[in-house]
């Protein structure tokens, strides 16, 4: 067994489950589905008209699995994540998240569903630019209520998931793009969401680092049991995702 191998491997048993069971995922929520779109339009009032920008979208995204939308610029993608994500609301079909009607609760109950379950990404990195890397995951942990005593192991694992072992106290403007993105990642996974959501999460980086972020993004499907739906232009990383939903115009083809 070659060296790479048998340390994936220990560390793979480390972590409490086979080799075996990794590969080919046979926990039982496996197939279970986290999020479906059911027929979901989205209408904006734009100078006395109605602009049609979402015309019908069904989809679903399963446990761990990454899910990416592709399109043009201008075709949908934003304004249904946005919805994925209970920032904005259909204005026809519905959205189920984890077995419950997401977008027919009130806005108060979709805000704590969101705070407690969902991560964001977005490609502007959001990082809080005097903060260490250090200190913006801690943010997000604080923001998320999580009790004080955690904070320090959790950023620690969360920095580590990403690679940023050695870069912990670095601030934004010391890191490189693809770390900043990284750091990102490390924010919006703190709290343990179940579903991540990232809005052209390597638009801003090269093709090696934005294979980077897609290697740290199915690291952390399987060390925390996250799916991910995110928007891509990006033909190159295609070939990581479970599922592709490509929109032209507004509809999935
Ligand atoms: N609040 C709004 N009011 C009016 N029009 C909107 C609103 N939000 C989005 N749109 C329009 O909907 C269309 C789709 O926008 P959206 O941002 O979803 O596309 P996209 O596929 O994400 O594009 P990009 O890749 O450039 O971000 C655009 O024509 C946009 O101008």
């Amino acid at each position: 067994m070659a060296m790479t191998q048998k340390i994936e491997s220990e560390q793979r048993e480390a972590d409490g489950r086979s080799v075996d069971s990794i590969e080919r995922d046979d926990r039982p929520d496996k197939d279970e589905v986290l999020l479906t779109v059911n027929q979901v339009e989205r209408m904006f009032p734009v100078g006395g008209n109605t602009l049609h920008v979402l015309k019908g979208i069904q989809m679903e995204v399963k446990r761990r699995q990454l899910v990416m939308l592709k399109g043009r610029s201008g075709s949908g993608k934003t304004t249904l994540l946005n919805c994925l994500g209970g920032l904005d609301t259909p204005s026809k079909g519905d959205i189920w998240f984890n077995k419950q009607p997401f977008s027919r609760m009130s806005d108060d109950e979709r805000t704590l569903v969101r705070r407690k379950d969902m991560g964001f990404i977005f490609q502007a990195f959001a990082l809080m630019p005097l903060l260490s890397a250090w200190e913006n995951v801690e943010l997000s942990l604080r923001m998320a209520g999580t009790p004080r005593s955690e904070w320090k192991e959790r950023v620690a694992e969360c920095l580590e998931l990403v690679g940023l072992e050695k870069r912990m106290h670095h601030r934004p403007f010391e890191l490189s793009g693809g770390e900043q993105q990284r750091v990102a990642i490390a924010k919006a996974i703190a709290h343990k969401p179940i579903l991540l959501l990232a809005d052209e999460p390597t638009a801003e980086l090269d093709t090696g680092m934005s294979a980077q972020i897609m290697a740290v993004f199915q690291n952390i499907i399987r060390t925390e049991n996250v799916s991910i739906c995110m928007t891509t232009h990006d033909p190159t990383i295609l070939e990581v995702a479970d599922h592709v939903y490509e929109m032209v115009d507004g509809k999935f083809i």
